[in-house]
């Protein structure tokens, strides 16, 4: 795979072109040897028309540079160097399939979502490829499609999720190239030897914030200062969703509940998420790498009766979710 120092374009295709996808489109796209594509719905229109919009509070007001854009993976006749997913994860199992004919045995995965366990369809698809899984505390949305709208929040985490098939030398110059492409686009990030301690991390924030945030319709801030009984659950929360982590080894501190609700209280502005917008726009909600798949491992480790908040707030984000879809059971 050609290094972005080398002068050879680096092909990268996006999927997933929303608020998230659209951020990083722009911080790739300003490497020079990066030929990018992407793959739009339904803001297909509107970025062939006029293009690929962000307007960060951090990068200014930009034009994101775009080689092609496709509407679905079927139109594509060539393969890339990555392929980053940043899509919302409804339904997971069903998106890596569709991307047989894009991919070569050179072509490196990078997953840039909430959740855990996002990264078991690609490999269970794709065993013989690299995944790069990403780690994102960038806040953003799309209100005008093809127009990416950022404030300030801007992190981003990342690191390998290894693959025994592979040399390790080879994985790790994936990883070192798609690293330098984040450095030349100016984003913050870290690189990290275990990036599941911070995919942990992140779902202990997520499987708080985001359902308690999409069931009361409000920010994390306003519910926080509804009563006590507010911070108290989300406290619980955070500390069964810890305690599912550490039995399956993840070395987590015991306090991060309380750092979690310390680092919320903190920000200059409110928090919504993720799952507050897709509530309010009427989409499906990322129910499954966000609390689905940490509840079945409680399962799995005997932990089900210790877990009960979280699986109340399951089942409420579930039922939300099939009114929202329509989905029967
Ligand atoms: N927004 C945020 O501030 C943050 C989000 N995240 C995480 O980042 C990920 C992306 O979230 P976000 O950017 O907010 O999501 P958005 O809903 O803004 O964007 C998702 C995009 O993926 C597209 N998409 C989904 N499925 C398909 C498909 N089958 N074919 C083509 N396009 C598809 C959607 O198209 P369409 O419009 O047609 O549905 C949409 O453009 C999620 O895992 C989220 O949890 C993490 C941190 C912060
Ligand atoms: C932006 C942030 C960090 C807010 O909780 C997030 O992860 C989300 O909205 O899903």
């Amino acid at each position: 795979m050609p290094t972005s120092n080398e002068g050879e374009k680096i092909n990268v295709l996006l999927f997933g072109l929303g608020a998230i996808g659209g951020f990083y489109a722009y911080i790739l796209s300003k490497n020079p040897n990066v030929s990018l594509s992407v793959i739009a719905r339904s803001n297909y229109d509107a970025v062939k028309q006029n293009g690929l919009q962000i307007q960060s509070a951090l990068h200014g007001t930009h034009t994101v540079p775009i080689t092609a854009v496709y509407k679905s993976p079927s139109n594509i006749k060539t393969t890339f160097d990555f392929i980053v997913f940043a899509h919302k994860a409804i339904n997971p199992s069903s998106i890596p399939p569709l991307f047989k004919t894009c991919v070569s045995d050179s072509t490196t995965f990078v997953i840039i979502q909430n959740g855990v366990g996002n990264e078991d369809p690609f490999r269970e698809t794709f065993p013989d490829n690299s995944i790069i899984s990403c780690v994102t505390w960038t806040g953003a949305v799309q209100n005008t499609p093809g127009i990416i709208e950022h404030g300030k929040n801007e992190d981003m985490q990342i690191g390998l999720f290894p693959n025994p098939n592979i040399d390790e030398g080879v994985e790790n110059q994936r990883l070192s190239t798609f690293a330098h492409l984040l450095t030349t686009g100016g984003t913050k990030f870290n690189l990290e030897e275990n990036i599941q301690v911070k995919r942990w991390e992140k779902v202990i924030w997520n499987a708080a914030w985001n359902p308690l945030t999409t069931l009361t319709l409000t920010s994390v801030q306003s519910y926080l200062h509804t009563s006590p009984a507010a911070l108290a659950t989300a406290k619980t929360l955070m500390s069964e969703v810890l305690l599912i982590a550490q039995t399956l080894g993840i070395p987590l501190p015991s306090n991060l509940p309380e750092q979690l609700i310390q680092k919320v209280l903190d920000m200059p502005q409110e928090v919504y998420s993720s799952m507050y917008q897709d509530r309010k726009e009427g989409r499906a909600l990322e129910k499954e790498v966000i609390l689905g798949v940490p509840l079945r491992r409680a399962g799995e480790l005997g932990l089900g009766e210790r877990v009960p908040v979280l699986r109340a707030i399951w089942s409420l984000v579930d039922a939300v979710d099939r009114g929202i879809t329509g989905a029967k059971l």
